[in-house]
């Protein structure tokens, strides 16, 4: 007789109770209550891959990360290949059913080494913005409209408006449906374990920051927007019933500034806990040339941001991820030598508010900051990103310094340190709610 070859040991399964899951308006893990203190990280598998840094670095800046006390990282999944001027390259889908093995396989050495530490990921789907392609390019493939850029035309609300029809594209939706059983089903090349069976990819995420059109959108486009929401979330778990599904939205300005539409695309039971994103610069409360004259105005809208996404996760009996917030260095400056006084005076107030809610039973799961620039350095002297250049926080949308929070800020590494801290002494305090 042959000698009968014994089957590939499979990789063990894991443990049901390793898995990130929600009970009532908390996360929990192993039997203990589990917060969220992490780091907004979207490059991370291209530095898997050895694009724009390398694997030596990304080893690197997870150690950094950990050595915070930081536990989770939202990462960019799939990046779609465009002509606009501000996206990414190189893509991980290069045009509908070609995928990039390179980048997917750079995702798979992070999700590992993320594993390894004892990380949990937030993986995104897709991107309501142009710096990956994003929605914007599954519209160029499957209407044929030209992918314009917004960076370019500065026209965001026309942008906006055009982008909600990837929700009703039935070609789009398929080929995006198609992307997120590629990646729910793949297996990492790494660990040899399927995506869906890994419990250290806590939550799949349909998009990063998805908006229903711009604040004027319409009846049937927040129909749309509700439904695309609830009918993805349900296709995921039917994929991947083990992890979580949320949806990345920004809270209120990413629902047209319309509370009722957050809470009826949020309260189907396929989104497992919400998000929300703070940012006063962006949103004209913080004017960075005057912060003294504008701080107050600034940090008052974003307590009632706060406040305001704590109240609708009480209504919606969910937990609240804040898992991006940001504001602007000193001058300010895109220069990793300038300050960042009033970015680690918003920082405390954001980690004061996070922590001590967590601490009072509010249904607040933890926070990521954006975002991670580690040793990431701008290359060239007017800040953009070209192909080659270190990756960091900073998409190629952005000047490359604008948000990064870079290895050499201690002062802001002190104060996600001290957050970070708060949050686990209250795991090892309570455990997870029955
Ligand atoms: O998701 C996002 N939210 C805000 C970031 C900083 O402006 C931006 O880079 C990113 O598109």
């Amino acid at each position: 007789l042959g000698v009968i070859g014994m089957a590939a040991a499979a990789p063990a399964a894991n443990p049901a109770s390793d898995y990130v899951t929600v009970k009532q308006t908390q996360f929990s893990r192993n039997g203990h209550a589990y917060y969220i203190a992490g780091a907004n990280f979207w490059y991370g598998g291209y530095l898997g891959a050895g694009i724009g840094g390398d694997r030596a670095r990304l080893v690197r800046e997870l150690d950094r990360m950990r050595a915070l006390g930081l536990n989770n990282l939202r990462v960019l999944a799939v990046s779609e290949k465009t002509d606009m001027k501000s996206a990414v390259s190189p893509a991980s889908t290069a045009a509908p059913g070609q995928y990039d093995e390179q980048l997917l396989a750079g995702l798979d050495f992070l999700l590992a080494e993320m594993a390894k530490r004892d990380m949990t990921a937030v993986l995104y789907l897709n991107n309501f913005w142009q710096w990956s392609g994003g929605m914007t390019q599954y519209l160029n493939w499957f209407e044929g409209s030209p992918a314009i850029d917004p960076n370019v035309t500065k026209d965001f609300d026309d942008f906006m408006d055009k982008n909600a029809r990837f929700y009703v594209n039935g070609a789009a939706q398929a080929e995006y449906r198609n992307v997120i059983r590629k990646i729910v089903e793949r297996t990492n090349t790494v660990t040899g374990k399927a995506y869906k069976d890994d419990p250290s990819i806590m939550s799949w995420q349909l998009a990063n920051e998805p908006r229903p059109g711009n604040d004027k959108a319409t009846p049937a486009q927040k129909a749309a927007y509700i439904k695309w929401i609830d009918e993805t979330a349900a296709y995921i778990h039917g994929l991947a019933p083990r992890q979580l599904v949320s949806t990345g939205s920004e809270g209120l300005a990413g629902s047209a500034q319309d509370s009722q539409l957050f809470l009826d695309a949020h309260a189907t039971p396929r989104i497992d806990y919400l998000t929300y994103h703070l940012w006063p610069k962006n949103w004209s409360w913080f004017d960075s040339h005057k912060p003294d004259a504008s701080w107050n105005e600034a940090i008052g809208k974003s307590r009632d941001y706060l406040q305001r996404h704590v109240a609708l996760a009480r209504t919606l009996g969910k937990p609240i991820v804040l898992e991006e917030f940001g504001l602007d260095r000193d001058g300010p400056s895109f220069s990793v030598k300038s300050g960042t006084r009033w970015r680690d005076r918003f920082y405390k107030e954001v980690f004061d508010f996070v922590a001590d809610g967590a601490a009072r039973g509010e249904p607040i799961a933890g926070f990521n900051f954006w975002a991670w620039g580690g040793a990431g350095r701008a290359a060239n002297a007017d800040f953009w990103w070209k192909p080659g250049n270190d990756f960091m926080g900073d998409p190629p949308q952005e000047e490359q310094g604008l948000y990064s929070v870079f290895d050499t800020d201690a002062s802001t590494l002190k104060l996600i340190k001290q957050a970070a801290g708060r949050l686990h002494a209250l795991e090892r305090k309570a455990p997870s709610r029955p």
